[in-house]
């Protein structure tokens, strides 16, 4: 991790970060104001999450990541460009929505490039399977919540697109796979895809009234 990273996690972190626990979250007392929330899963480096933030700021969002050195970087963001609505939860994106968030309260949650683990034996660590979808799913606000995903990865798309078509509490919004938001800030990953010749594939599925 570089010394600017570095720098950012030791100051910044006790305003704007917080651990993974099985503490439920007071998102008002996170965030400093009552609005629509977004939950981001694997918010890598950081720079979609910001842009897209930035560019929304009616509305909060809330990382969540593993890996120390992004999260150093998105918190450089948090810095550099001035935002107020973010705020990121270090460890596990599935402890934090089954622990910390209630259900039928998220405006969002965004899975954008995931790890695809391509191995078959592999797959149970997939961020979008089965159980995690139905977890997911619960979180949304029914009627209006959105979860929406995208990756590079062929074959992850197409399990994406059984599993979340399979789930009974969520409706595709688009007839197959989602035209590109154009609210959906471009990653490194995305730009690695285009390089490399890949088709990039968004799934955006809104929960249905309870
Ligand atoms: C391929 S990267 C994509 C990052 C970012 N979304 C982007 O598009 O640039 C996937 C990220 O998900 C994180 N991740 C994987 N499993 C996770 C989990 N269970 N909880 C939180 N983060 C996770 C990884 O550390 C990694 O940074």
């Amino acid at each position: 991790m570089g010394d600017r990273h570095h720098d950012a996690l030791s100051r910044l972190w006790p305003s704007y970060g917080l651990d993974v626990s099985s503490t439920p979250l007071d998102f008002p007392a996170l965030f400093g104001r009552a609005a629509p929330l977004v939950v981001e899963i694997g918010s890598g480096m950081g720079d979609a999450t910001a842009a897209m933030a930035a560019a929304d700021p009616a509305r909060d969002y809330l990382a969540v990541e593993v890996h120390v050195p992004g999260i150093a970087s998105l918190l450089s963001h948090i810095e550099t460009r001035g935002l107020r609505n973010v705020r990121i939860a270090r460890g596990d994106a599935i402890d934090l929505m089954r622990e910390m968030v209630p259900p039928d309260r998220l405006a969002a949650v965004h899975v954008f490039f995931p790890d695809p683990w391509p191995k078959l034996k592999h797959h149970k660590r997939r961020i979008i399977q089965p159980a995690h979808v139905a977890l997911l799913a619960s979180r949304l606000l029914p009627g209006s919540g959105v979860l929406h995903c995208a990756t590079d990865w062929a074959p992850y798309a197409e399990s994406m697109l059984s599993v979340l078509s399979a789930e009974p509490s969520l409706v595709n919004t688009a007839d197959g796979f989602a035209p590109r938001p154009p609210h959906r800030a471009v990653t490194h990953f995305e730009r690695r895809a285009a390089r490399q010749g890949r088709d990039v594939f968004d799934l955006v599925f809104r929960r249905r009234a309870a």
